[in-house]
């Protein structure tokens, strides 16, 4: 459930006073996600979603807030985050961070039709070209210096085989600096993008967006929307993903080259926060602790297959 702190009609429409946005006609909690709190709310003016922030700093929302409205503005299907009459997009509301954004339409799917692949993979595309003219910028928290401290807290709690796998995939990672940069989601699973049928409604959750190779992003997408239950790459749908994506954005000789290591670096990524998930929960937290051993299977896939694309 994740209505962490209670929004009252009352509350809400005191707070609606600073926008343009008529009158409240309801408020209604979001059970899925898992981290802020989501209500619906619908307005005599349209329906939005409101984020209370319950973990995000005021400083760092921003970044995430212009970004948004960065992409949309240029047509990327995603949240468009509503301005007060002041212009401002982040108040407080019950003592947290809160901001409104439009409402796309669609639900996450948890089995990818390929033309759902595609669809990503073209909005993917769109987003990083779309992202190359934002100016703010944020460093990577989940980048080289959390990969490295974080392989060093879990490492001890692994058994001797992980210890290994976690050995060789560091050892031989390289440096991805000379890669095209940019803003990147960073997290594109299939929970945050919705679907109405075939139709994109759009891409939600940016608040691990952050500038790094673009191709990491792209790499994070295929681990998930691409792979088996087993691990094992499901070929069609990466076929259709890349298609797409490459449709919108050439990929450089470069990338293609790198593309096998990439999809190591993103695999690791994710088995190193779900194994720091499981082994130091934060106190006070809801326990939503993923599979890490999922990204482990990924992990030995990509280590033991070393397909590059073709340029
Ligand atoms: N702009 C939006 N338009 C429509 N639905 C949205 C929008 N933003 C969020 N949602 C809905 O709210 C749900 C929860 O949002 P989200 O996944 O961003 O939760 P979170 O707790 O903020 O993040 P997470 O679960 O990734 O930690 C989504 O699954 C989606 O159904
Ligand atoms: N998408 C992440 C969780 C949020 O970052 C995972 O599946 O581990």
């Amino acid at each position: 459930m994740s209505v962490f702190t209670t929004v009252t009609s009352d509350q809400l429409q005191h707070w609606l006073k600073d926008f343009s946005l008529g009158e409240l006609l309801t408020l209604q909690g979001i059970a899925a996600g898992i981290t802020n709190t989501n209500y619906f709310v619908t307005t005599t003016q349209g329906r939005y979603v409101l984020t209370l922030f319950e973990k995000n700093t005021l400083d760092e929302l921003p970044f995430f807030l212009d970004l948004m409205t960065h992409l949309a503005e240029r047509g990327v299907l995603c949240p468009h985050p509503v301005a007060r009459s002041d212009g401002g997009k982040l108040g407080l509301l019950n003592g947290k961070p809160a901001a409104l954004v439009s409402c796309l339409t669609g639900r996450d799917v948890e089995s990818a039709t390929l033309g759902q692949c595609a669809a990503v993979g073209r909005a993917l595309g769109q987003m990083h070209l779309a992202g190359q003219g934002f100016p703010a910028s944020m460093v990577n928290p989940r980048g080289d210096a959390w990969r490295d401290a974080t392989a060093a807290q879990v490492r001890s709690k692994l058994q001797v085989a992980d210890q290994a796998l976690l050995d060789s995939v560091l050892s031989a990672m390289p440096s991805f600096a000379d890669l095209p940069q940019g803003v990147i989601h960073a997290d594109l699973f299939r929970d945050n993008v919705l679907f109405d049928g075939e139709q994109l409604g759009g891409i939600i959750d940016f608040y691990y967006a952050c500038d790094d190779a673009l191709l990491y992003d792209l790499a994070i997408a295929v681990n998930d929307w691409c792979v088996q239950p087993d691990g094992t790459p499901d070929l069609p749908r990466q076929a259709a993903l890349l298609e797409a994506y490459r449709g919108v954005r050439t990929l450089t000789r470069e990338e293609c080259a790198a593309w096998p290591a990439m999809l190591r670096r993103a695999a690791l990524r994710f088995w190193l926060s779900r194994l720091y998930d499981l082994h130091f929960p934060q106190s006070g937290e809801l326990t939503h602790a993923k599979d890490p051993q999922h990204f482990r299977r990924i992990l030995q896939v990509r280590m033991d297959g070393h397909t590059p694309l073709t340029a």
